[in-house]
């Protein structure tokens, strides 16, 4: 438990100073929470005693007033300390996680990872901002009010301090069990509020998908089979926990009985005066409050601390290094190839998907990546947008090896359209001016007319300023893929990375968009895994790509000439409707 609340206590860094006052002020509340029965006390002995005088209820009544202020202060103090520093330390612990996930390379965010991710942004870091203050801050105070009710004990009777002292160690033995139970089971509560997580993101973006194909009930069935799973997994810990609570009860209930009948057996033996024996009496019943709450707090830290294991395994995740400090060359040197592959490998984990990739793109030429679904085409575009690192050999840009370039920098040489295209939840305008963030308003316009899109932008009631997205315009996926070329036309990199499209869009939209690129890619060096026979017969040079090797390589004709892959590809495209046959 100690270890626990110091790996919390740890993070709190630069708020430090306002949590150890937060802590103070929470134990000065619940020292002074247990004032009225001591003051109760006082009057109760001095009327056994027969000692009470008019004086001393007046002093009793005016320190029943100054607690009732100072504890009203130091409330508010601790609540206003802890929660504001709850919320400071895991805004930083935020950023310092959305700045981390900035470098992560792209293959951490397969499908698999995105709910972990959202899990552990929103269920884990708003579990632990909400109530990990307040919860140690409690659990603090609680040990202290322990062990300050203890020592009362034993200035009453030595062995009813003894008592409440083995009571104390038997209930933290207990609460040590209790808490490794909780514990483990916290761990399978957060997987499954993971996998729910999954499910639910899933099931709302395959929505259309799952209507189309008439899978409402399936895909139904299996969120319901998550929400009950959800359901059985907080049950099972509830039924794991009650034993433990039910044992912790019964011993209070020994204690508090045991240090009643002894403190009567005292009394009638004439050790305990009578003053003390009402004390005993007034403080019996509060003698284990707080070590009952702080093991009901107990519970709680668990579940931070398994949340906080799953924050610091995506902060452990290894990032791509951003640690190059070479600028890429305006020009390349004379014949030194744009682009360079040299002798590439790379593998997904374990598996080796890339071998012995060679090739070099000159520049504002076209090389077209062409073979068989899962060969390794879009593998080796992102190897050149670092998306990923290479695992052996190198990729060059003007003969800088990527990896000691700046990311920033690089990304400056190099712009991607995806099939799949995304536009964020913004106006068209600063949709497009993203491409540039220094871009004159005309040079917006200017782009926008070149992606073949102004026309109908200017169309749209609100133009320019259109907010796009949930609660905005829709647009059609033609016209979103020409606002997305727009972006890249703005940016006006050098090096184009181009995804072509497999889907069908209607012909006018097919125009458009041809058009567009046509546009993006003048004057530009460009990789583009090609689909249609059109824009494969105009490359440069053309890499067929199958195995995760390049298995021929040449112009279209050459290709055609030599009757191998390529050709039985051409020929089938011919036959087919796509190049791709997945
Ligand atoms: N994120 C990933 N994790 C693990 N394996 C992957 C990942 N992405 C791709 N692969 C695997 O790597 C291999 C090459 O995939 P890649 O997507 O590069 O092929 P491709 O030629 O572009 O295919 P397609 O034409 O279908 O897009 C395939 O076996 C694929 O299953």
């Amino acid at each position: 438990m100690f270890a626990l609340i110091s790996r919390i206590l740890n993070l709190s860094g630069r708020y430090k100073s306002r949590i150890q006052a937060a802590f103070l002020c929470a134990f000065v509340e619940s020292i002074l929470s247990k004032m009225p029965i001591f003051m109760a006390f006082i009057v109760l002995a001095g009327f056994a005693d027969n000692t009470l005088t008019g004086k001393t209820c007046l002093f009793v009544g005016l320190g029943l007033l100054a607690v009732v202020v100072v504890q009203t202060v130091v409330h508010y103090l601790s609540d206003r300390l802890q929660s504001a520093a709850g919320f400071m330390i895991f805004a930083d612990k935020r950023m310092e996680l959305g700045n981390h996930l900035r470098k992560m390379p792209m293959g951490y965010f397969t499908s698999g990872n995105i709910g972990k991710i959202s899990s552990v942004l929103s269920t884990d870091m708003v579990f632990i901002e909400e109530v990990s203050m307040s919860t140690i801050g409690n659990m603090m105070s609680y040990m202290l009010s322990t062990l300050v009710l203890a020592v009362f004990m034993f200035v009453l009777d030595w062995r009813l301090g003894l008592i409440a002292v083995i009571i104390t160690l038997l209930a933290s033995l207990v609460a040590k069990y209790m808490n490794k139970v909780s514990f483990k089971e916290a761990v399978g509560r957060q997987n499954q509020s993971e996998n729910l997580t999954d499910a639910v993101l899933s099931f709302a973006e395959g929505i259309g998908v799952i209507k189309s194909y008439n899978l409402l009930g399936e895909k139904s069935d299996e969120l319901t089979e998550n929400f009950k799973k959800s359901r059985d997994v907080n049950t099972k810990f509830e039924q794991k926990m009650t034993p433990w609570t039910t044992g912790l009860n019964i011993l209070y209930g020994v204690g508090i009985a045991a240090i009643f009948g002894l403190s009567v057996f005292l009394h009638q033996e004439g050790v305990l005066s009578l003053a003390y024996l009402l004390g005993v009496l007034l403080f019996v019943f509060d003698l284990f409050g707080p070590l009952k709450a702080l093991y009901g707090e107990a519970t709680r830290l668990t579940v931070m601390n398994a949340a906080l294991d799953r924050i610091e395994a995506v902060l452990d995740e290894p990032e791509l290094p951003d640690n190059g400090n070479q600028h890429i060359l305006s020009q390349a040197q004379p014949d030194q190839p744009e682009v360079q592959f040299s002798d590439v490998g790379f593998a997904y984990q374990d598996k080796e998907v890339l071998h012995n990739i060679s090739f070099s793109m000159q520049k504002n030429t076209m090389t077209a990546l062409v073979g068989p679904s899962g060969g390794g085409k879009s593998t080796i575009a992102n190897l050149l947008a670092r998306l990923w690192d290479v695992k052996s050999g190198k990729v060059t840009i003007r003969g800088t090896d990527i990896r000691d370039i700046p990311l920033a920098e690089l990304m400056e040489q190099i712009s991607m359209v995806f099939q799949r295209v995304y536009l964020f939840q913004d106006t068209i305008y600063n949709n497009i001016s993203m491409g540039k963030p220094d871009a004159t308003e005309e040079e917006v316009y200017e782009a926008a007319k070149k992606a073949r899109c102004y026309d109908f932008i200017m169309a749209l009631p609100d133009g320019f300023q259109t907010v796009i997205g949930e609660g905005g315009a829709t647009l059609s996926g033609g016209e979103k893929q020409r606002i997305s070329i727009a972006r890249c036309i703005l940016k006006d990199a050098p090096i184009v990375i181009l995804d072509e499209a497999t889907a069908s869009v209607d012909t006018d939209n097919e125009s458009y968009i041809q058009e567009a690129i046509n546009e993006l890619v003048k004057g530009k060096t460009l990789l583009v895994i090609a689909h249609r026979l059109n824009t494969i017969r105009q490359a440069d040079q053309i890499l067929v790509i199958s195995d995760g090797r390049i298995s021929e390589q040449g112009t279209h004709d050459e290709l055609m000439a030599k009757a191998g892959i390529y050709q039985d590809f051409v020929n089938i495209r011919k036959k087919a409707s796509g190049w791709s046959l997945a």
